[in-house]
């Protein structure tokens, strides 16, 4: 045994790191750190000085590391664009769920091979970028056929996969019977590939009584739940969320007193300071579609200041949020919502894994926690190129990502 390590896998000292955000359930900010990976998990976190002999090295060279990005919202598997419309938004114009159909049309009409590589080049953007753990969902599809070859190649290429043929009622379609075939026959079909469904539960989408009926088959059907919630003007999203024990309900916008008090009683039974107790919903805060869209920023700092806890998310997109830089969230989050980095850098990785229910595992294979740096997690690692996560919000816009690994693998 050529070092401390018993399982014959290949182990890497990172050392020399300047400040290591682990994120971790004591919320440890360690100067001169280093982290040992062991293949996929994390074998030993600490003092630089007292770290273990490894079979390679990396110099960290006094940078920051932090937990790789979770990305808990995107819409990945599409093709065409919509720079028209973006456009027009920007000369006055309001999103409107319409947009969707647009997509609907190019993402059929694509073949399956050049969606496939379409979806795998937005990974590996965000992979390039730091991101380490990826959900993305169906919904430009809204038929059965479509939307079971969504689920598909989202599967392939992403580890997260959400159903949202409530998305947008294709025109020319009954609403109702649309809704009928959603909580039928294509949920049967997108059932073995995906582990969540969504409703987009708003204006110009899915009313609260389709959204009820969306989230209680797919809750029959065993799945998780989320929802597109608040996103346009007040409505009952959050509430429909809270009273249906959603995972996380997303956009938030326009949320009055009453929703932000139901979903802090969703974190009635959990201690935040451990990260244990009874999971509520996570309200997931979209900063990056907030600007693309002109609406209000996500009130992150006023959820956070009532108990409930929150993530950030890129929702990446041909409509409202054609990125998938976590970092822009980050520091648009510090900025402009008042986040402090901690609970900004937090919402983007440990926040995303709460809302996506993997923020613990049992150190086992597959069911290793990710959005947080201990001993026996996945080995998702973001090296900033800066001393600092500060830097992020310190120094808007400029690419900080200089080394990540994915499951104890170098991807960048
Ligand atoms: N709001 C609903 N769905 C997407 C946007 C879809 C689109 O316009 O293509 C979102 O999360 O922002
Ligand atoms: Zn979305």
């Amino acid at each position: 045994m050529k070092n401390g390590f018993m399982s014959g896998q290949t182990s890497t000292l990172i050392h020399n790191i300047g400040e290591l955000m682990t994120q971790d359930g004591e919320h440890r900010v360690l100067r001169d750190a280093a982290v040992v990976i062991e293949g996929e998990r994390i074998s030993w976190i600490g003092q630089a000085a007292d770290a273990p002999a490894a079979d390679a090295a990396v110099d960290a060279e006094g940078r920051a590391v932090l937990p790789g990005w979770v990305d808990s919202h995107s819409h990945l598997v599409f093709a065409g664009d919509r720079t028209a419309e973006f456009e027009a938004r920007m000369a006055g114009e309001s999103y409107s769920a319409g947009g969707i159909a647009v997509t609907m049309g190019a993402t059929r009409a694509a073949g399956e091979e050049e969606l496939t590589r379409l979806t795998a080049e937005r990974v590996a953007e965000a992979v390039s970028q730091g991101t380490t753990y990826l959900e993305s969902k169906t919904g430009y599809g809204l038929d059965v056929e479509n939307e079971a070859r969504s689920a598909r190649i989202a599967a392939a290429t992403v580890d997260e996969v959400t159903y949202l043929g409530a998305h947008l009622v294709p025109a020319g379609v009954d609403p109702e019977e649309y809704t009928d075939l959603v909580c039928g026959p294509m949920l049967d079909a997108v059932l073995p590939h995906v582990r969540w469904a969504d409703v987009f539960c708003e204006r110009g989408a899915f009313t609260e009584e389709q959204s009820r009926r969306v989230l209680t088959a797919a809750r029959n059907a065993g799945l998780g739940l989320r929802v597109h919630g608040n996103q346009l003007g007040e409505g009952p999203g959050v509430q429909l969320a809270v009273e249906f024990g959603a995972a996380s309900v997303d956009h938030v916008n326009y949320l009055s007193e009453a929703d932000i008090q139901a979903l802090a009683g969703t974190w009635s039974g959990w201690d935040a300071a451990s990260g244990t107790g009874l999971r509520g919903t996570v309200a997931t805060c979209l900063p990056a579609c907030d600007l693309s869209t002109r609406q209000p920023l996500a009130p992150g700092r006023e959820l956070i200041d009532a108990g409930v806890q929150i993530a950030l998310a890129a929702n990446c997109n041909p409509g409202t949020s054609y990125t998938s830089s976590m970092a822009f969230c980050v520091t648009t989050a510090v900025l402009q919502m008042h986040l402090s980095v901690h609970e900004a850098v937090r919402a983007a990785t440990y926040g995303g894994a709460l809302a996506l229910g993997r923020e613990t595992g049992k150190d086992a294979d597959g069911e290793r926690a990710v959005g947080s740096i201990a001993v026996g997690h996945r080995a998702d690692l973001h090296m900033l190129k800066a001393p600092s996560a500060t830097h992020l919000a310190y120094r808007p816009g400029i690419p900080m990502t200089h080394a990540v690994w994915r499951a104890g693998v170098r991807a960048v």
